[in-house]
């Protein structure tokens, strides 16, 4: 296979460390990062502002229509990937907590996920990508050369979500994240379309007991071979 049409993809549930393993492996191997997640917390912002009713599918697809989503890659390994909607910076607006729960509510719509694939896979073509998500080892790209699912235990994934928001200055409830890490497993697991689930093919790292160093040095000697 040639180079430039190498992918990884690495899924897994909320909070796992998907997007920070997800940069440093892109960094090693000059690849580029792709956050497919911030794209779907984009389209929750962008209909919450808009009061758009999920349930009315023909208001949904109007929406979706008038949406320009733009990522700009982060500008260090420790910063979110930048996103311009419909112009404007909302590179923060889109990163808290509740931001993450409706992006979980919109990525159940079918026609949601159609349209952001779609875009994904675009990224695609370009190659040498490292995309991060739920579904992009199964249903994005499912051809992807190498394949990993992030897991560790819910307290754990919680606890880390508390370290960072804590260590971003922010208020953080442990319980209450908690909560709401246990609600996004459910919403991406049991949803019909591109539920949250390990590729036949991809490699499962259960993370509870490993750092981030590890679980990229893990990834690299696989991706490197
Ligand atoms: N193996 C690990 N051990 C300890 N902390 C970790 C590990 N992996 C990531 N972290 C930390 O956990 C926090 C959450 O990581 P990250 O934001 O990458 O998760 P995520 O899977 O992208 O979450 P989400 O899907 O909710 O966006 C970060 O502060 C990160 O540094
Ligand atoms: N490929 C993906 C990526 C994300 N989602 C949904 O978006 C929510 C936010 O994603 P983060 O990775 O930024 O936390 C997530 O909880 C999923 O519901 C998705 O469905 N598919």
């Amino acid at each position: 296979m040639s180079e430039k049409l190498i992918i990884v993809t690495i899924d897994g549930p909320a909070g796992v460390g998907k997007s920070t393993v997800s940069k440093k492996v892109a960094a090693a191997t000059g690849f580029t990062y792709l956050d497919t997640g911030a794209m779907y917390r984009a389209v929750g912002l962008f209909f919450q502002e808009a009061s758009v009713d999920l349930d009315n599918i023909s208001q949904v697809r109007e929406k979706l229509d008038m949406i320009e989503i733009e990522l700009f890659p982060a500008t260090d390994e420790d910063s979110d990937v930048g996103v311009r909607l419909c112009g404007e910076d909302v590179s923060e607006a889109i990163r808290t907590p509740e931001m993450a729960m409706v992006a979980s509510k919109v990525s159940a719509i079918p026609v949601v996920r159609e349209v952001l694939t779609k875009i994904q896979r675009e990224y695609g073509t370009r190659g040498r990508i490292v995309a991060e998500g739920r579904d992009t080892g199964t249903v994005v790209f499912p051809l992807a050369a190498y394949k990993f699912f992030l897991d560790a235990e819910p307290r754990e994934r919680a606890e880390r979500r508390f370290r960072q928001l804590k260590a971003r200055g922010e208020e953080a409830d442990y319980q209450e994240l908690l909560r709401m890490t246990i609600e996004r497993d459910n919403n991406d697991r049991n949803r019909l379309v591109a539920p949250l689930k390990q590729a036949d093919d991809a490699v499962l790292i259960d993370t509870t007991a490993l750092d981030v160093e590890e679980v990229v040095k893990q990834i690299l000697a696989i991706v490197n071979g």
